[in-house]
């Protein structure tokens, strides 16, 4: 099987314009290989270069060197260097990216969040509208909730309503950053559940966890990243 996502030799500075052009030297010569139905977990502290590499995959972040290479049907796409366009089409139909916040949208219930993000990424309208009912009531958030405006929600239904988001497409790569960060045990339980039905599926998964327990119940394997700390910083 030939891998989802290759990293190779990826490099990251940050430039503080604001501290006299200080450079922050991230992380070196990042190089790893995601296969169809792997969770890979990025581990190390805080500050080692785990969201930053999210956010380069994910096309947020600019790198100083190296490749992002995601496979998109037979071809693969270089993420580095990509024009916008092809980076948004990759994230309508091939990776999503689910963070520990939710950009709620005025006005929208949770119920059409859920469900616009399913259609957004090509799924018929009725199923999409399904699978957001089904996954809200399988993440516990109340039906009484469903057509309200989550900007009122707490933090943890908020993040559940953006799990809800982000996992309801079929997209062949998710980006998890701290899905989990505020959830309690049931519901942490909900996304590892999420987390298999994806990984049996086919999806390649490269996540940040903080939750010791979540990250060992999901890992196929754990990309140390302070194996690629920058040696100048
Ligand atoms: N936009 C930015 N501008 C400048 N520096 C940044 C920026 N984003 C991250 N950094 C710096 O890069 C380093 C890595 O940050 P990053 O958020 O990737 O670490 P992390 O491993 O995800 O940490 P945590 O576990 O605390 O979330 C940190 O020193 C951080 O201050």
């Amino acid at each position: 099987m030939s891998a989802l996502v290759k990293l190779e030799n990826v490099s990251k500075t940050f430039t503080l314009h604001l501290r006299a052009g200080t450079v922050l030297n991230v992380v070196e010569n990042v190089s790893f290989d995601v296969e169809p139905g792997e969770c890979v977990v990025l581990g190390g502290p805080s500050g080692a270069g785990k969201s930053s590499l999210l956010k380069i995959v994910y096309g947020n972040y600019r790198c100083d060197s190296g490749h992002v290479f995601v496979r998109d049907g037979e071809d693969y796409v270089d993420v580095v260097g990509a024009e916008p366009r092809r980076v948004l089409a990759l994230r309508k139909n091939v990776m999503g990216y689910v963070s520990q916040f939710l950009r709620v949208i005025p006005r929208v219930g949770a119920l059409d969040v859920v469900a616009a993000a399913g259609r957004e990424s090509g799924l018929q309208a009725d199923i999409a509208q399904k699978r957001a009912a089904e996954l809200l009531a399988a993440l516990n958030v109340p039906e009484r909730m469903w057509m309200l405006p989550p900007a009122t929600f707490s933090g943890g239904e908020q993040q559940r309503v953006n799990i809800a988001r982000g996992f309801i497409s079929d997209v062949p790569v998710l980006l998890l950053d701290e899905p989990t960060a505020s959830l309690d045990a049931v519901n942490r339980s909900v996304v590892v559940r999420l987390i298999d039905e994806k990984k049996a599926k086919g999806t390649a998964i490269i996540g940040i966890f903080h939750d010791e327990d979540v990250r060992e119940r999901v890992a196929s394997r754990v990309v140390d990243v302070t194996r690629f700390a920058a040696k100048a910083a």
